[in-house]
């Protein structure tokens, strides 16, 4: 049986990309830190250095082989949900794919185009402005926080890091946003975060509530599973161009721990995979529309009916790329299990039950072996 390692800072790593970045200490005394992908970009590296290139059994001749995304494409509008044809269209989509394309979810065009706008403008500061927000403490490369810049934490001399840096923020509980890691440039990043954020946590309610309805339990079966602790990050992606994108990843294949993943893409460079039936697929991009996917959480809560997609980012030579995921997950405290109204002698639990916590302290250790936790759960 698996047990969870006790890390305190572990414990809220709810993507198992969003570990932090600290180099492998040489030894305690001469710690070091790993320049960002950004920086060896801005050096001109015309190879990508060893750490960063799959092992060749992993690469299937062509990493980048992805196949066009059949139609239709999976496209929600979020203010008809209240109609049975749409719903049902949510149906569709969630049962095929675990993920929808979102359109009339509320957010204005401008405001979208502002958050856009305010991520570009920081991953384009000097390092040295960025590393006021980094996710070291004091600088050293040992020890690290859950939030902040920097790229992936290294923890094993095999392990194959990706291809983009991060700005990691928590957004929820609203009461323990920690401003300090938040960018003070440019000047209207938080202001316009703090406004996305109470966005997007109302299209979370809208969608968890949809989705209860389809699965004809109580409406705020899972809205009520988010207590008032629960937490929800901010998780912005960089992936500068790659001189070599058929060696590396931008994001390895991974689902997301939490309930939901409200995802922001930038609609002029494609690069995110779905995997369905063993077989990638190229995600199409909209302008101003919100990529909406479930996570982990919530299908073992939904006994497996609606599934949390299997997803990653490949790399291009030509263009920098930026996403913003708005990850929303349980507390620590609540107990994952199939939520009562979907079991019967007919529909038996699929999960085996575990605590949030001892979940999100598995998840980045079975990803970093290739695996996925949530498949350990299964009976
Ligand atoms: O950049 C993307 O399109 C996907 C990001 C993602 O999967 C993640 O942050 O977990
Ligand atoms: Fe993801």
């Amino acid at each position: 049986t698996y047990r969870a390692p006790v890390s305190s800072t572990s414990s809220e790593q709810w993507c198992p990309n969003s570990y932090p970045s600290t180099e492998m200490a040489a030894s305690d005394e001469s710690p070091m830190v790993r320049p960002t992908v950004q920086e060896l970009t801005a050096a001109g590296v015309e190879e990508p250095p060893r750490q960063y290139v799959l092992p060749e059994q992993d690469r299937h001749g062509d990493l980048l082989a992805a196949d066009e995304f059949p139609e239709p494409t999976p496209l929600i509008d979020l203010s008809r949900l209240t109609d049975a044809d749409e719903a049902e269209r949510l149906r569709a989509a969630l049962q095929t794919w675990g993920f929808f394309l979102a359109t009339n979810h509320g957010i204005e065009d401008s405001l979208m185009d502002a958050m856009m706008s305010v991520s570009r403008e920081f991953f384009r500061q000097p390092a040295e402005e960025k590393q006021k927000c980094s996710n070291l403490v004091d600088g050293n490369g040992k020890d690290y926080q859950v939030e902040g810049y920097g790229s992936d934490k290294v923890v094993s001399e095999d392990q194959v890091l990706n291809w983009s840096d991060r700005l990691h923020l928590r957004v929820e509980p609203e009461g323990e946003r920690n401003f300090a890691k938040w960018p003070s440039h440019p000047e209207s990043f938080r202001d316009v975060l703090q406004e996305y954020a109470s966005r997007t946590k109302k299209i979370r309610d809208l969608v968890l509530r949809s989705i209860a309805e389809l699965l004809e339990i109580d409406e705020d079966y899972f809205v009520n599973q988010i207590s008032n602790k629960a937490s929800g990050f901010a998780r912005f992606n960089y992936y500068p161009p790659c001189p070599r994108p058929d060696l590396v990843l931008g994001l390895r294949p991974h689902s997301d721990g939490g309930l939901l993943t409200i995802l922001f893409n930038d609609d002029n460079v494609g690069g995110l995979q779905i995997q369905r039936d063993g077989r990638w697929y190229n995600v199409p991009t909209k302008p101003h529309t919100l990529l909406i996917n479930l996570a982990d959480c919530l299908e073992i809560m939904n006994n497996g009916i609606f599934r949390s997609p299997f997803h990653r980012v490949v790399t291009n030579v030509e263009k920098d790329r930026l996403s913003l995921a708005v990850f929303y997950a349980v507390d620590a405290e609540t107990m994952l299990e199939p939520a009562p109204g979907l079991l019967d002698d007919k529909r038996p639990s699929r999960y085996r039950k575990m605590l949030a916590k001892d979940f999100v302290a598995g998840l980045f250790e079975h990803f970093r072996q290739g695996k996925r936790f949530i498949d350990t759960l299964k009976i």
